[in-house]
């Protein structure tokens, strides 16, 4: 079976880069074990500090976090950090060449119930003119990625990764510690029939997301003509790796519980990596008024409407005005 460093060097990543993975992956290894021992761990359960999100952290968060950066920082391949868990952008070695942000314990609440959760993560180029500590230059739309890709901590630990050429799955081998490619050049079905939304915050979506989700309730009696199934893991990175492997659509639109907030998904570690690995798979991933990975972030903690998955029902979820 191949391994991740000679697909990595198929697809024609820099050694550099190269590196820098094998780096930030030896990291989601050690958070793989640390999730794995649950409970035995004793890092299940709250914290009483919040994070900039305000919401209570979990202490595998902070672990994850601190494992992340830990070896990020050094690595010496990375000039400054953006994370879930940290309000600012964390400087690193003055001389790195890339930026990395990263979600390092996505679905959080699954902890407490021993289900899928993992780390999210996209890379690009550091510019040179960068201080470590300047948040400005995280402010990159997501076509500017390098690399983007997911840990998953589910019954096995998988990776799914892009470097632009095509999105790749690997299962880590924990025999020898190494990710092994298991499926390659993913592609997301065009079409399906699941789809996946936290229906509790109905009431307040907007008009189009209500009238796209009906006519997906009416099935075979509505407009669409088929019954649709739905699924929520409520860990995105659960509910993408399913889109990948079998297709659907996810949504985490936009509604006005807090409209400043234009979404509860993080541009930066959640929605941009997601709508790269889907892009390169064949799907779409748009916030319902463009493509996602041309949003310009204007903060590092922004958030944006989410939908994404088989390209025909992201179009026609796209349709409704
Ligand atoms: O609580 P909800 O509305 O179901 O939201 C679930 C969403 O929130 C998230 O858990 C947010 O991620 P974090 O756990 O990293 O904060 C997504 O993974 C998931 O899609
Ligand atoms: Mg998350
Ligand atoms: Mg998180």
């Amino acid at each position: 079976m191949k391994r991740l460093n000679s697909q990595l060097q198929d697809d024609g990543a820099p050694m550099e880069l190269i590196l820098l993975l094998r780096t930030l992956l030896a990291g989601c290894k050690e958070i793989s074990f640390r999730v794995s021992q649950g409970a035995l761990a004793g890092v299940l359960g709250s914290t009483l500090s919040e994070n900039v999100q305000g919401e209570t952290q979990k202490k595998l968060d902070v672990i994850s976090n601190q494992i992340l950066k830990d070896i990020l920082s050094e690595s010496g391949y990375v000039k400054a950090i953006s994370s879930e868990e940290e309000d600012d952008v964390v400087g690193c070695n003055p001389n790195g060449n890339y930026l990395v942000s990263f979600d390092p314990l996505d679905g959080s609440s699954n902890t407490d119930i021993n289900s899928l959760i993992g780390t999210i993560f996209s890379i690009t180029h550091a510019p040179q003119w960068m201080e470590p500590d300047d948040p400005s230059a995280f402010l990159q739309p997501g076509t500017q990625i390098v690399a983007a890709g997911y840990v998953l901590y589910g019954p096995s630990t998988m990776l799914a990764l892009t470097t632009g050429k095509g999105t790749h799955l690997y299962t880590l081998d924990k025999t020898h510690g190494g990710f092994l490619l298991t499926t390659a050049n993913v592609k997301v079905p065009v079409q399906t029939s699941e789809y996946s939304i936290n229906a509790s915050n109905q009431r307040h979506w907007l008009g189009s997301t209500q009238e796209y989700i009906a006519d997906l309730l009416a099935g075979s009696e509505g407009p669409r003509g088929k019954d649709f199934n739905m699924r929520w893991v409520a860990a995105m990175v659960g509910d993408i790796h399913r889109v990948l492997c079998r297709g659907g659509i996810f949504l985490y639109p936009f509604d006005n519980r807090e409209p400043e907030k234009a979404g509860k998904l993080r541009l930066l570690y959640e929605a941009n990596p997601m709508a790269f690995l889907i892009e390169q798979a064949g799907g779409l991933a748009d916030t319902g008024a463009g493509r996602i990975m041309e949003v310009m972030p204007e903060a590092i903690h922004q958030r944006v409407p989410v939908i994404l998955g088989s390209k025909e029902e992201v179009e026609a979820c796209l349709a409704y005005k």
